[in-house]
């Protein structure tokens, strides 16, 4: 009896992850309802905001590459769970294509990616990204702001192939790169991942992993204000 009153306890606990988002949900939904997505979704995008947008989010794919590469290492040397690795590898591969996917789809809008100057928005979040990678930040904090980034752009993207939604056919290859189910699985098994270190963290670990998360949401919401010019 008691024992099964352990496991509801269990099921009705609400994790880490889940007491964050609600605690900061209008900065999430900021970040994933941005008007810049809510273009993308209703067909009134601005094509040069699209092609700035590619432009920036090319070279921060960049800078991304390293700072998974140190995630990557943290959980080598900080997790004992095999699982993670085949995880952050499997999203380190899904990046290698997305090289080739940026390169076809620049050429598809007449862009080119070499010679880009990033923005200061764009600056700003890669500084934070180098910030992550020194030894110095935990594996929690890192394997976290990792799964945030990553279910920014898949939750945001999704809702742009939702049902209802008015998405030009020539966006919806963008939209199904980050919004797919596949993409969508992965950002689940990255959430159990952080979950998992965060029930074991200490409170300052727990404390500097959602001020990270936090800063995530905000150098995302300001990324999609500088696609549109806003800044
Ligand atoms: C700004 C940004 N955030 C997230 C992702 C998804 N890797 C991205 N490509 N660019």
């Amino acid at each position: 009896m008691e024992r099964k009153d352990e496991a509801e306890e269990a099921k009705s606990k609400v994790s880490v992850i889940e007491t964050w988002l609600r605690k900061h949900r209008l900065l999430y939904v900021g970040a994933t309802r941005h008007p810049f997505i809510h273009s993308i979704r209703d067909g009134s995008v601005d094509v040069s905001s699209f092609k700035r947008w590619l432009e920036q989010d090319y070279i921060f794919v960049r800078a991304f590459v390293p700072f998974v590469a140190t995630v990557l290492l943290k959980a080598w040397k900080e997790s004992f769970d095999a699982t993670d690795m085949d995880v952050i590898l499997s999203g380190m591969a899904s990046l290698n294509d997305e090289f080739a996917w940026f390169n076809k789809e620049a050429s598809k809008w007449g862009v080119s990616l070499t010679n880009v100057a990033p923005q200061k928005a764009n600056l700003d979040y890669c500084r934070f990204l180098e910030s992550l990678m020194s030894s110095e930040v935990e594996y929690t904090v890192a394997i976290t702001a990792f799964w945030a980034i990553e279910t920014v752009y898949q939750d945001s993207f999704a809702h742009c192939l939702e049902d209802g939604s008015n998405t030009p056919e020539e966006l919806r290859d963008t939209c199904q790169r980050w919004g797919n189910d596949g993409f969508g699985q992965y950002c689940h098994a990255l959430q159990s991942i952080a979950e998992h270190h965060l029930e074991k963290a200490s409170d300052d670990v727990r404390k500097r992993t959602e001020a990270a998360v936090l800063d995530v949401l905000e150098y995302e919401v300001a990324f999609w204000n500088m696609s549109q010019g806003d800044t």
